[in-house]
């Protein structure tokens, strides 16, 4: 079993966040472990108020996982404050994880912001060259670029420009452009492109977090940042796929059902759970 790491925010309405990235972690058959960083009083509607956990116990949570387990993959996530990310990175100096995908998450979908504008630099300069693979979206690559992105030759040029600060390899992902959910990966060398049909939902409410949770797990068992990005890719897809209509905004991508019932394994699992509980009695 591999061990995957996130360090993020909690999205106490569980679609997003922490909650999202260890959902996929245990469907992409991966041993999940968590650092929160924020906790986040939001829902499918709106984000209510925020409050980041102290940098020492943000330290503390991660000497607590490294010291004692292997970690083969870490997810990074929101990260709001300056003095939030450089715990983190000093942290990830210091033990030096295998692989690290960064989701630079900027806003949540209701356009609530996640991140202080006064962590734009931090983020910048100390966070990304820490990046294997970046996932940021089209509003975020913008925000690091200072470009503006609107066509597939612009979202080629962005990606280009990320790479030079730093880090080793950039999706950006293609669910906020008019037309095909195209996303495009830069690993310094080829431009690989990712593109499904555009699903008709409004229930998005985790896609960037389960995406990126979805690629470290991959990284993590061994593939290549391309078969990574295709796996996590048709993940995501499934699971917006059967998205759930729960709140009154946007909902949440659906991990376990979509997948369980793709392999038509949906009535197994329930008779499994059912065995688990009779034994329990
Ligand atoms: N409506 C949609 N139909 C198909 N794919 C989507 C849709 N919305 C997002 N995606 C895909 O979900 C993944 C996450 O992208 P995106 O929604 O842009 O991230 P974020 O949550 O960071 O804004 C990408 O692979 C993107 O192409
Ligand atoms: C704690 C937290 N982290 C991240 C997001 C963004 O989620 P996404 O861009 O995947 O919809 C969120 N809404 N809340």
């Amino acid at each position: 079993m591999k061990n995957v790491l996130s360090i993020a925010g909690s999205d106490c309405s569980g679609g997003a966040g922490i909650q999202a990235d260890l959902k996929t972690f245990s469907a992409n058959g991966v041993f999940g472990m968590s650092v929160i960083v924020s906790v986040v009083a939001e829902n499918t509607n709106r984000v209510i108020s925020i409050e980041d956990v102290s940098p020492k116990m943000i330290g503390e949570q991660m000497d607590a996982v490294f010291e004692d387990i292997e970690v083969d993959a870490v997810k990074i996530g929101m990260l709001s404050t300056p003095k939030c990310m450089e715990v983190v990175v000093r942290k990830l100096e210091q033990y030096k994880p295998k692989h690290i995908v960064i989701d630079p998450v900027m806003y949540a979908k209701n356009g609530c912001p996640l991140m202080e504008e006064s962590s734009l630099d931090t983020l910048i300069s100390k966070v990304l060259p820490f990046a294997e693979v970046l996932t940021p979206n089209i509003p975020e690559a913008e925000k690091i670029t200072g470009m503006k992105i609107q066509s597939v030759d612009d979202m080629e040029q962005a990606a280009k420009a990320i790479l030079t600060l730093g880090c080793k390899g950039v999706i950006i992902k293609g669910g906020h452009r008019e037309g095909s959910a195209l996303d495009v990966l830069y690993d310094g060398e080829v431009f690989t492109h990712f593109e499904t049909e555009r699903i008709a939902t409004k229930h998005t409410h985790g896609t960037g977090c389960t995406f990126s949770s979805a690629i470290a797990a991959q990284l993590a068992k061994g593939r290549s940042i391309r078969e990574a990005t295709s796996i996590a890719k048709t993940y995501v897809i499934t699971a917006i796929t059967h998205g759930l209509n729960i709140g009154k905004g946007c909902g949440p991508t659906n991990h376990f059902y979509a997948l369980y019932k793709k392999a038509g394994l949906l009535n197994h699992v329930n008779e499994i759970v059912e065995e688990i509980v009779e034994v329990a009695k």
